[in-house]
This record gives structure tokens, sequence and C-alpha cells, in this order.
């Protein structure tokens, strides 16, 4: 590990310290607070200088705990100034911070938090109150912060720790494989894993959505996802935290997002598909324009053309909507734009070809190799497959992490060697065209192995999304990998949900004839009817095809093949 202060480090703390040079009397983060009697809402805000100070004397603080480079500090503070604050202090002390999304639920939660073993809590009173209620299981847990009240246990709080002496304090010279955070997946296909981010990794993100999408300092973004409110503060930008759960995007209230882009004429937003598609929905109902906003992104999952149809129809005539693709262990990776999209790929979606994510950032390199279950452990063992051929993603560069923190097995599985460089294996199948770029077919995991070959699930299930009634669809396979029987489940819109068993009979057979006269699906010859999918909470969107597998099978009477 490096110790001596040195100006080449890729710490992201250092990013902000240039910021808070060159423009630190600009606003850093507001947060909203109560109404004004004039009925308008007043935000809290930190300039930059601010932010810097104060992230600087929490990072002083914490090392007078005795938290040095490497201490593993779990992170459980809602999106605010002092998140923001919080996330830069750890960075300066070098400590590696634990990121768990509460949306994940309290079982996986627990879970994440038993393999990471946390050294210590930076949490808010209620988390505090749950560690110190289950007694031994934190045991390691010893370098604890409260943020809000502290109740019965001890241990400092935020605002002791701002009455710290920064004296000598320098933020830790991180070299670029020092270990910065971990953070776990959203687990769609399968337990959360925890991702190892090293220093450079930040650094690198934000250089490349910096670059990508030419975001400049003095913009001001409202940040839907926690962690963009650090990018942007690195990258000189307002962060202009709305009021939501971030964990439970799909239950934001529109007027939340709509407002704070009126009052602070905001260019930018970052947030997850569902926000997106609850603001549009509201705007359009409510005749509600967004003409500051330019710049859109909406990451984490597959956007449907109609939520990029509707917010491109209300914000900025120039602005465009973007879709970045990538995972939490390898992200950004491409993006595409919604005009890019509704003026040509979406066409070719509705006929099978999969979901087109677009180009690749600068830093990336990518293959399509042959598909396989089994590790790859160096380059030269993977078979690279023809442009518009199948197969699996693998990835390389600055923002590709090397390792999963809590699971040899699950780096075995998704990281392949090549030289001093690691190359991720996405899980995701699709293709490259001949203007490089990667096509989507659904997750590998999710692909249907049946006896005639391998069904991949966008593809097919665009087919069937084609019906006007179909809201969204689930190809599952019933069965042993390689003798499964493809199964089509269709989730009709709430509105044009079929009220009788007939209705839903006529439903079904329209489905099946739209499907057997596409090659892709007309070899399916089960459908099934169920009324909301079970979906990730974070995205609300990933569909949990595992469990519809199981629903389906408790349902059809298959005859198995032999
Ligand atoms: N723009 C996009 N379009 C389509 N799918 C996307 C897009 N961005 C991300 N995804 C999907 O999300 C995945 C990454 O999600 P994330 O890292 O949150 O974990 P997960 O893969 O859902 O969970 P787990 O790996 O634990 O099963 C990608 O591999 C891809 O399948």
């Amino acid at each position: 590990m490096a110790t001596a202060a040195s100006t080449n480090s890729k710490n992201v703390g250092h990013l902000l310290a240039q910021v808070a040079a060159e423009r630190g009397d600009a606003v850093a983060i507001a947060t909203p607070g109560r109404r004004g009697a004039d009925g308008r809402r007043t935000y809290q805000t930190i300039t930059f200088a601010q932010l810097e100070a104060d992230s600087t004397r929490l990072a002083a603080g914490l090392a007078e705990m005795g938290v040095t480079p490497g201490t593993r500090l779990a992170l459980l503070v809602k999106p605010s100034i002092d998140f923001v604050s919080l996330v830069f202090a750890l960075f300066k002390v070098g400590a590696v911070s634990v990121l768990i999304d509460p949306g994940m639920g309290r079982k996986n939660l627990l879970r994440c938090l038993d393999q990471v073993e946390p050294e210590g809590f930076v949490a808010i009173s209620i988390v505090q109150a749950v560690r110190v209620l289950m007694g031994r299981r934190y045991k390691t847990a010893k370098k604890n912060v409260t943020v809000g009240r502290r109740w019965f246990w001890g241990g400092p709080t935020i605002e002791d720790l701002r009455k710290t002496d920064v004296g000598s304090f320098q933020t830790f010279a991180a070299a670029d494989d020092d270990p910065a955070a971990i953070i776990f997946t959203t687990g769609s296909t399968g337990p959360p894993k925890g991702v190892l981010f090293r220093h450079e990794g930040f650094y690198e993100q934000v250089q490349q959505i910096r670059d990508r999408y030419d975001i400049q300092p003095g913009e001001i973004d409202l940040p839907g996802f926690p962690l963009f409110g650090l990018f942007n503060s690195a990258m000189g930008v307002t962060s202009v935290i709305p009021e939501m759960d971030a964990s439970r995007p799909a239950a934001v209230n529109p007027l939340n997002i709509i407002e704070p882009i009126h009052d602070w004429q905001i260019s930018q937003s970052f947030a997850s598909p569902a926000v997106w598609n609850k603001v549009g929905l509201y705007c359009e109902q409510h005749d509600i324009r967004l003409p500051t906003l330019k710049r859109v992104l909406s990451a984490g999952a597959p956007v449907p053309p109609h939520v990029l149809r509707r917010m491109k129809n209300v914000i900025h005539p120039d602005g465009d909507i973007h879709t970045p693709y990538g995972a939490t262990e390898a992200l950004p990776i491409a993006s595409i734009a919604a005009s890019e999209v509704l003026d040509g790929t979406e066409l070719q979606s509705q006929q099978g070809a999969g979901t087109c994510v677009g180009r690749r950032f600068s830093g990336i390199e990518w293959r399509v190799i042959r598909i396989t279950d089994t590790p790859i452990e160096t380059l030269d063992q993977c078979e690279s497959v023809a442009d518009g051929e199948i197969g699996e993603l693998i990835v390389t560069g600055p923002v590709v992490t090397r390792r999963y923190f809590t699971s040899e097995e699950a780096t075995k599985l998704a990281k392949i060697a090549d030289g001093e460089r690691i190359w991720h294996r996405m899980g995701d199948v699709g293709y490259l065209d001949g203007e490089d770029r990667f096509w989507f077919c659904g997750r590998k995991a999710h692909r249907v192995q049946t006896l005639q070959g391998d069904m991949y699930t966008i593809p097919c299930e665009a087919i069937a999304n084609n019906h006007d009634s179909i809201y969204r669809s689930a190809l599952v396979g019933v069965g042993e990998p390689g003798m499964q029987i493809p199964v089509m489940i269709v989730e009709p819109w709430g509105d044009k949900y079929p009220q009788s068993r007939a209705a839903i009979d006529e439903l079904l057979d329209e489905v099946k004839a739209l499907c057997a006269a596409h090659p892709l699906t007309e070899s399916i010859r089960d459908f099934l009817l169920h009324p909301a999918f079970p979906v990730d909470i974070r995205h609300n969107a990933k569909i949990f095809r595992e469990k519809l597998a199981v629903w389906a099978e408790e349902r059809l009477d298959l005859p198995t093949q032999d």
C-alpha cells in the first residue's frame, strides 16, 4: 500500500480537493427541507469548500478512532449531505466502505454483512440499535459511528467526529490497486455478491462518465442513485438529492423529482428506469414539461422504449436520454441514446434482435465468446464467436473489477486472466453487430437449454410483448438443462387484465398465435398468464425468472422428454 503523499494517487478524495480549490463557493449538495411560509420548498446546502473541509474533519476523526487504510466499515446512511461527506471521509482515511442496498431485503442484507465482517458501522441510529441487539453476531465491529442520536450504545456520533482537530491529517495516497469499497450486486441470478472496488476503478468511473457525456463543472444533477452524489462532487457538479427511498425507486412520488428540477433548473438526472417510468407518466397526465433537463441517464436495467418516448417528450427539445449498460462488477461498459433506440433499434428489438445497449466506452475492450458455464482460467482458453453470433460478453478495462470479496468460487467463474489484465464475464449473452454495438439477449443463467439448442430470453419475449395487452413476458425452462421445455409466461397491462377464464384463454391463444408465427418462438407450446411478476426491488425491472420457472413447473403437467 502507498503511504507517502503523492499527487498522482487515484483516490477520488483528491478530486474533491481539486474541485474545492477551483469552485469552493458553489453549492456541492442540496437536500430538500421544510416548506417556507410561501409554500416553496427550502433546501439545506453545503458548498464544495465546506464539503472538502467537513469530509477531512470526519476522516481525521475516523483516524483518531483507529481507522487505518484497509479497515472495513459498513456505511448504512440515507442519501444526504452526511452520506456524501462520509463516503469522501472513508476514501480519505483509506477505509474500505461496505455499501449495501437495503432494497435487497433484510435476510440478504444480514447475509452480506456476515460475509464481510465489518470492523465497524457508520450508520443511522436504528441500524446501530439492531447491531447492538444482535449481540455477538457483530462482535468484530468495534469502530462504530452513529449518524443521528445515540441511544444505548457507545462510540462517537458524527457530530463528535466533526469536532476533531484536523492537525496533520493527510488524505491516503492510495495506490491504484488499494481496495476502496465492497459493493453488492442486485442478486437477480442468486444471492448478491460482494464486489471489491479498487481506488483506480472509482477514479476511472468518474473520468469515463464525464468524458462520454461531456459533463461540465457547474452543471446541476438530481441523483436518484446515492453514489452519483459522490461522482458529481468529484466532477464539480451540484447534486440536488431528491426525497425518495433510493432502494424502492418505483415508489417515488414524481412530484419529489419534478419540483426540485424546476426549483434548481436542473440540467441532468441519473436514476433508475422505474423512476423515469413514474415521472414520464405523471408529466404526460398533468401536461408538465421539464425543459431545463438536457441529459437524463437511466441505468441498472433495461429501459422500455415507452418510457424513453414519454421522457423524451417532456425534456428539453435537444435533450436526450442515455442508457448506460454495465454491472456492479464493471460499469460503465456501453451506452445508447434514446434517439438511436426510437429511430432505429427498437424496430429490430421488436422482431427479436435483442436490446441494443450501444457502443463501448473508450476505456473498454470487449469480446463475445462461446457460452460455457465452467471457469475459464486464461484468455487463450476462450473461443471468440463471429459478429452477429450469440455468445457471452467479456470485458476488460480500468473500471472492470478484479475479484469478489466474498467468494473465491464466484471469482473463478467470472474472471479470466490475461497477463496483468483481468477480463470479467458479464454473465450476459448477446452479440456484436457490424458497428461494434452490443445487442443484449438476456442473462446466461436464464437461457433455456432445449434438446434443439439454446433459446434466449430477451429476443423470444419481445415477440410475445408485441401483443397490445401484454406488459412484459418471461421465457423460462422447465426440466433438466439440455432437455428443458420452454414456457412463455405473460403479464398483461393492469387495465387489460382478462376478467374471466374464457378471456384468459382467448388472450393466451392470441399470444400463442403470435409466437407460432415467428421462427424464434414457434417451438413454444406452453403459455401461462401471471398477474404480477416477481422482480427485484432495486430496479423493479429484473424479472426473477428462476422463481417463475418453479411456479410454471407447478402449474404445467408436462411430459418428460426422453
Ligand atoms: N442498459 C441495460 N440494458 C439491459 N440490461 C442491463 C442494462 N444495464 C444493466 N443491465 C443488466 O443488469 C446486470 C447487472 O446488474 P447488477 O450488477 O445490479 O446485478 P445483477 O446481475 O442483477 O445481480 P446478480 O449478478 O447478483 O445476479 C447486467 O449484467 C445486465 O444483465
